[in-house]
């Protein structure tokens, strides 16, 4: 099962760490455009072909070290065919080496629309979850669901958004007495009881923000069997301490998402006089280390068993 596999990719990468793939041609090192525009062009496809060849860098420094990447899949569009073709063939890469490739395109719309959807991307062999948006209702997400059954593929469903103005309509308050992320969250885990792993996880998790920690740990206990996808460490300001609640006791419920302060971590104050842009990579992989070792230090201390 996709949850099994997951886990056990933590497991044997010792790393709750996802990388997000999410490249700007404008933060590129200039060698690598350098080589793009060269072979492609100054223009859409050398942009696609620098943004591919930025990706590559990245994977082959840490696709030994964690156990998947997340690819947001806005990055790309915004360039039309050519930027889906640097998407598809950097989930290519990212598979060749081994890693599991998480399509961040937060997909939702009405049942039929919605079965479109999951044939692009659950019935396509490179990915193997994908990010929904439930916030349509149950019916426009049990398509993913059936899918991601059927394919042994996995979804997270957004729950408690990492971003400031999730507040503005998950936090409001239903005739329940409760918040409006937790009628999201009770449906999103009574929905996962149908695809529950060998580890007592399914392969239907959350989206759950770093940057909300208390109401992480209300969600970790009242969405026992989903598994979160937690974005919004570093570059928006959550950290190892805001994120320990989405862990359990054996280490596991969560992977850790990290974009910008992992792939650009050549241009942060940390590393930047460390590695130069040529050694983007190993920034890269540098970050990801330290990241790695923080949130295992972080879950050893609460007496939790590191990844
Ligand atoms: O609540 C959410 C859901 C998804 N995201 C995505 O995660 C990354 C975050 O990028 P950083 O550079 O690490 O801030 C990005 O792809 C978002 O689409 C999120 O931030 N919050």
């Amino acid at each position: 099962m996709f949850i099994d596999r997951l886990i056990e990719n933590i497991k044997s990468k010792k790393s709750p760490v996802v990388v997000g793939l999410d490249p700007r041609i404008e933060m590129t090192p200039q060698f690598i455009k350098d080589i793009a525009f060269k072979k492609r062009g100054e223009n859409i496809e050398g942009v696609c072909e620098a943004l591919y060849l930025f990706n590559k860098g990245i994977i082959d420094a840490v696709y030994d070290i964690v156990p998947a990447v997340k690819i947001q899949v806005a990055f790309y569009e915004a360039y039309g065919i050519e930027g889906f073709k640097a998407f598809f063939k950097t989930a290519e890469y990212a598979k060749s080496l081994g890693l599991m490739v998480i399509a961040d395109v937060k997909r939702g719309d009405i049942q039929e629309v919605a079965k479109m959807y999951s044939k692009a991307y659950l019935q396509n062999q490179l990915f193997d979850a994908i990010t929904v948006n439930p916030y349509m209702g149950e019916d426009t997400i049990m398509p993913y669901v059936e899918d991601a059954i059927k394919y042994d593929k996995g979804i997270f469903a957004l729950v408690k958004t990492s971003n400031k103005g999730s507040k503005d309509i998950q936090d409001i308050k239903t005739t329940k007495g409760e918040y409006v992320y937790q009628s999201v969250a009770r449906m999103i885990n009574r929905i996962s009881n149908s695809a529950i792993g060998k580890y007592g996880y399914s392969s239907i998790g959350a989206v759950v923000g770093a940057t909300y920690p208390e109401e992480a740990k209300v969600l970790r206990k009242e969405m026992p069997n989903c598994f979160f996808l937690v974005p919004g460490y570093g570059a928006q300001g959550g950290t190892v301490e805001d994120i320990m609640d989405c862990f359990d006791e054996n280490g596991f419920g969560a992977i850790i998402n990290s974009s910008r302060s992992v792939i650009y971590a050549y241009q942060t104050p940390y590393w930047k006089d460390v590695y130069s842009e040529y050694e983007y990579a190993q920034a890269a992989r540098a970050e990801v280390i330290l990241m790695t070792g923080m949130i295992n230090n972080g879950l050893v201390k609460r007496k939790y068993i590191a990844c």
